[in-house]
C-alpha cells in the first residue's frame, strides 16, 4: 500500500456495527466485506461465554464479543496487530474482559488455551473457538488432537464450539471444507458439522466457514496417542484409497 499524495500517515478509525476500531492500514488486516460475518459469529454468543479468538487481528470478533460481556482470550501471530488489539480493547473500555496473546496459533491453543480449557469446561457457559484465517486456519485444527489429559467427570464437560473458516476452490465447498476439517482432526464430522457460505472471494474460490463441538474423542489424549501413531491414515487419505480400489 502507498499513499499517493498529501500525509504519509495510514492510521485509519473505522466503525464496524457500532464498534469502533484504529489500527494503521499498512501493517495489519482489515476487511470491511466481513462485518456481516463478524456480526453473525457474535449474535451467537452470550453473556458469560468465553470466546476463544486464535487470529484475532484488531479484534472485530474479540471486542464485540466482550463488549457483549463474553471473557475473551485473543491472539494475534503480528506484533503490530496484537498492539492494536490492545489499544482498541482499551478504546472500547473492555480491556478488562480480554486476555491479549501475541504467538503462532498453534502455541496458543498449545499454551494459554490448553491451561483455561479444563476450567472452563467444568462450568455451563459455552465456549466458541473462532479461527479465521481462511488459507490456513483448517489445518490449524490439529493442534487440537489429544490436548487434554482425560478427566474422570469428562463425561459432565461442556466442549467447545468451534467456527473455522477456509476457503475453497473446489466445485463443492462445502464439502471440501469439511473433508479438510476432519483430515486434521482426524475424524468424522458428517452430521456433526454446519456450513455457511461466508462470500465469494473471486470467481470460483469461497469463504467457507464450519462449526461444530469439538468431538471429545479428539479433544482427550488417548491410549493410542500415548503410542506412535504415524502410521495411522488420515480419513480424508483413507477415503481417496478407497475410492481407487
Ligand atoms: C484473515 S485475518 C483475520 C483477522 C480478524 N479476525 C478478522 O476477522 O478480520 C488473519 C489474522 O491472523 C494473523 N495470523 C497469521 N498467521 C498467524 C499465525 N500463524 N498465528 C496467529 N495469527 C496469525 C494475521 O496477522 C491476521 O491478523
Amino acid at each position: 500500500m502507498e499513499v499517493l499524495a498529501g500525509e504519509s500517515n495510514m492510521v485509519a478509525k473505522v466503525r464496524e456495527n457500532g464498534v469502533l476500531y484504529e489500527f494503521d492500514f499498512s501493517r495489519v488486516y482489515w476487511n470491511p466485506r466481513l462485518s456481516t460475518e463478524h456480526e453473525r459469529i457474535v449474535s451467537l454468543l452470550h453473556r458469560g461465554d468465553t470466546v476463544v479468538d486464535v487470529f484475532a487481528g484488531v479484534g472485530p470478533f474479540a471486542i464485540p464479543a466482550a463488549r457483549r460481556g463474553c471473557a475473551v482470550l485473543a491472539n494475534d501471530l503480528n506484533p503490530e496487530s496484537f498492539r492494536w488489539l490492545q489499544h482498541n480493547a482499551k478504546l472500547n473500555k473492555v480491556d478488562q474482559k480480554i486476555t491479549t496473546s501475541n504467538l503462532d496459533g498453534r502455541d496458543f491453543i498449545r499454551g494459554p488455551v490448553r491451561e483455561r480449557l479444563p476450567a472452563l469446561m467444568k462450568g455451563s457457559q459455552k465456549i466458541h473457538v473462532v479461527m479465521n484465517l481462511p488459507a490456513l486456519a483448517l489445518e490449524f485444527l490439529d493442534a487440537f488432537k489429544g490436548l487434554l489429559d482425560p478427566e474422570p467427570d469428562q463425561s459432565l464437560s461442556n466442549l467447545p464450539q468451534v467456527h473455522c473458516y477456509g476457503f475453497s476452490k473446489e466445485n463443492d465447498p462445502q464439502r471440501d471444507v469439511v473433508e479438510r476439517a476432519e483430515a486434521s482432526l482426524k475424524t468424522n464430522l458428517q452430521g456433526q458439522c454446519s456450513v455457511h457460505l461466508v462470500r465469494n472471494v473471486a470467481p470460483n474460490k469461497e469463504m467457507m466457514c464450519v462449526s461444530f463441538t469439538l468431538p471429545r474423542g479428539v479433544l482427550y489424549k488417548t491410549h493410542t496417542q500415548d503410542r506412535d501413531t504415524s502410521e495411522e491414515p488420515c480419513p480424508k487419505k483413507q477415503k481417496c484409497e478407497d475410492s481407487t480400489n
